[in-house]
């Protein structure tokens, strides 16, 4: 066992000296000059002594005699040698052959002093050899510490959780630490010698490599920036970091040799550290997203779609330019949420989002306002037609079925547009305006668009007064039916009259139904006026009916929100009833879109009302829906052509050619064919031509009150000639 005790260096006390000599003589002669000397003398009388010594005591030097008996000196050296290789040996010998000498200094001896020594002599071997030790050892413990220190700093540095890097003037890697590959799977070795500039994001190139150049970066003032650095065999992997740099001074680095890890620092001039801030970006990234987004559908809020508007508005403003916003309101979501549950309706909203999505440009902004109600910003239109154009796109897209699951499910979306700057200037009067078209839509028919206009948004003073009023005008039956002829195409007979609202307002004259018509829908007095209108209607047209004109047919507007009553058809049938009306004469209009609103409902009610003789006419036809599919399933007698498509007829755009084929079908599926709006002569002449059952319009005249119209079924030939000449 080495002995446990402290090695007394010479730098720090006495030399620790082990005379061996099998002569004690010699051995106490040796010893006494040695201690005069100030040495830490022990004595053996013999090798076999030595070793005893040796395994429990600890010595700087040993004095050695060769020539012992037992165990001689170079035994005794051996076991030095293997047991305190630091301690040094002086041999001590009256043997002066070359062999022994050699002999002695080959297994470790550091020097040989011949008997008779000369004291003198001894003692400067002595000193000589113990200051070479401990020169030696003093090496050595610094090697030692040097080693130490270099091993804690590459585990600091290496074991740092940022990456440790060096930069030469031009930028290239001439240290990193091992991080670089747990964090970016590059080799500390293969990056040195590289620039910088090979491991950022091309998107993040140019701030990096300015940062780095900037002219007041130094160690009081490093700079610290956020960048993306690409991983290892990935183009496209990146990780963010927060970088932080600045140049060395030439006092703090001085080191020009070789260091452990990637590259030895060498003509180090920055020194640097990167953090992995990606957790962080990421969790601040998705924050942000769940700020501004709607988690499900992952379409902007509510409130980053108001951000982009006002942008938007700014802009246009500045670009004279016009922007559109869509307040999209899906019809018949409500009824599948409750029936499927919440997670169809999920799905489904994913999926309508999906579809919104495909009709859009990049720039467009689709935001989910809340529920099933989406808003929409286009910030490049040229004006009502680009806009339409996206509208009809959108509510095309939503008519496939949707399957969800095994449910095969069909929504609509109902469409309020507000065009920037005529609906509004703000961003909330917009979104506003276009909610307000977006409820017209609904309280129409759904699954249409319409454009804001003034008439649809009454100030809410004047809303509450005009509902007053209307509420006076049922009482006090200040309603007024006007009727439009419906003359034969053929014949230029007049075969059924349309009953059209007005209203004789005290104050304000006669008002249209664009006047009232909403407040009306949106006051639930739709009802009532309906219930007025038609018990007129009923009364006026029964009279002439009686007076001899039998066949003659009285069709009525229907609001959707009547039909949609479950007491529409009792309702209908008791006015019709209590003023004795035939009902074989009596035609009620709807629009396509009503009816796509709840097929299985609308198509039970209209059955029930073509049993008893009540015709169905199909308003606004091709504006709608233009299913074709349930012309067939319905009892439907009469299409009636929208006037649009009519009034293409005299400007000769595409549009006539639907005229063509709407009148084609009507034949084919034998049903009666009403145009309206017809105006011209030529529009006239175009639709008699075709073949058009009836014709209805201004060309004839247009809405008049029931005396105007007596006098037309007594003198149809002069008066309608007048109209048509005037
Ligand atoms: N639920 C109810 N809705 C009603 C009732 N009365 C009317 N309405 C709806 O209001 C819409 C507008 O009606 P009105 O302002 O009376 O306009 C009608 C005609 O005056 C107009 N017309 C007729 N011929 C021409 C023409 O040659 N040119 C031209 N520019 N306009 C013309 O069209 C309206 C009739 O259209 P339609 O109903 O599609 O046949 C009206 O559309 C009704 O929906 C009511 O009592 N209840």
């Amino acid at each position: 066992m080495a002995p446990d005790q402290p090695n007394k260096h010479t730098l720090h006390g006495a030399a620790r000296i082990l005379v061996v000599d099998d002569e004690p003589r010699l051995a106490s002669a040796l010893s006494t000059l040695l201690r005069s000397c100030g040495y830490d003398v022990t004595e053996a009388h013999g090798g076999k002594q030595a070793c005893e010594l040796a395994d429990t005591l600890r010595f700087d030097l040993a004095l050695l005699d060769l020539r012992m008996p037992e165990v001689d000196g170079f035994a005794v050296m051996s076991h030095l040698n293997s047991r305190q290789p630091e301690c040094a040996i002086i041999v001590i010998s009256g043997e002066s052959s070359f062999t022994a000498v050699s002999r002695a200094l080959r297994r470790g001896a550091l020097d040989y002093v011949r008997k008779p020594f000369d004291p003198e002599e001894l003692i400067a071997t002595v000193k000589g050899v113990i200051g070479k030790q401990s020169l030696l050892k003093a090496h050595e413990d610094i090697q030692v510490r040097l080693e130490k220190s270099e091993a804690l700093h590459r585990y600091i540095v290496n074991s740092s959780p940022d990456i440790v890097f060096m930069l030469d003037a031009k930028g290239h890697f001439c240290f990193i630490n091992s991080k670089v590959e747990s964090l970016l799977g590059y080799k500390p070795a293969e990056l040195c010698g590289k620039h910088f500039r090979n491991i950022l994001d091309e998107r993040d190139l140019a701030r990096g490599v300015y940062a780095l150049n900037a002219p007041d970066i130094s160690a009081d003032n490093p700079r610290t920036l956020e960048i993306r650095l690409k991983t290892r065999g990935s183009r496209r992997a990146t990780r963010h970091f927060e970088i932080t740099a600045f140049p060395i001074s030439p006092q703090a680095w001085t080191h020009n040799g070789s260091t452990n890890g990637g590259g030895n620092g060498q003509n180090a001039s920055y020194y640097g550290t990167a953090r992995d801030v990606t957790e962080r970006k990421e969790a601040e990234a998705f924050i942000n997203f769940q700020a501004y987004h709607d988690l499900l559908t992952r379409l902007p809020n509510r409130a980053l779609f108001k951000d982009r508007l006002e942008l938007a508005i700014t802009h246009a403003r500045r670009g004279h330019q016009k922007l559109a916003v869509m307040f999209l309101d899906l019809d018949r979501f409500k009824i599948i949420n409750d029936t499927l549950g919440h997670a169809m309706g999920d799905r489904l909203l994913q999926a309508v989002t999906q579809r919104l999505e495909g009709c859009l440009r990049k720039g467009d902004t689709l935001s989910r306002f809340g529920g099933d109600e989406f808003t929409l910003l286009l910030p490049s239109v040229h004006g009502h037609e680009d806009a339409s154009q996206i509208a009809r796109k959108l509510i095309k897209t939503l008519k496939a079925p949707f399957l969800l699951g095994e449910h095969e499910v069909y929504v609509g979306v109902s469409i309020g547009i507000a065009i920037y700057p005529e609906a509004g200037c703000s961003m909330d009067q917009l979104i506003q305006n276009a909610d307000i078209a977006m409820y017209h839509v609904k309280a129409r028919g759904k699954d249409s668009y319409r454009f804001y206009s003034e008439s649809m948004s009454i100030d809410s003073t004047h809303r509450l007064l005009l509902e007053r009023d209307l509420r006076i005008a049922l009482e006090k039956k200040e309603l007024r039916v006007f009727y439009q002829p419906q003359v034969c195409a053929r014949t230029d007979q007049i075969v059924g009259l349309e009953a059209l609202v007005r209203w004789q307002h005290p104050e304000r004259g006669l008002l249209y139904p664009r006047d009232f018509l909403s407040l009306a829908e949106e006051t639930k007095l739709i009802g009532l006026l309906s219930e007025q209108v038609l018990d007129q209607a009923c009364r006026d047209v029964g009279q002439w009916i009686r007076a001899g004109h039998k066949d003659l047919r009285l069709a009525v507007n229907l609001s959707p929100i009547e039909v949609e009553h479950p007491r529409f058809v009792e309702t209908l049938i008791e006015r019709v009833n209590a003023n004795r009306f035939p009902p074989a004469n009596l035609e009620i209009e709807i629009t396509e879109n009503v009816i796509m609103n709840d097929l299985e409902q609308i198509s039970q009610k209209l059955r029930e009302l073509a049993n008893i003789g009540v015709r169905i006419a199909i308003d606004d036809f091709g504006t709608g829906y233009s299913s074709l599919n349930y012309l067939h399933r319905l009892p439907i007698h009469t299409l009636k052509v929208d006037q649009s498509f009519v009034k293409a007829i005299r400007s000769g755009v595409d549009d006539a050619c639907i005229v063509n084929a709407i009148v084609a079908m009507a034949h084919g599926l034998k049903l009666e064919i009403v145009a309206e709006g017809v105006e011209t002569e030529k529009q006239l002449d175009y639709l008699r031509a075709l073949g058009c059952h009836q014709v209805q319009g201004f060309f004839y005249g247009p809405a008049q009150p029931a005396a105007e119209i007596s006098k037309l079924l007594t003198h149809p030939k002069t008066e309608m000639a007048a109209t048509a000449s005037s």
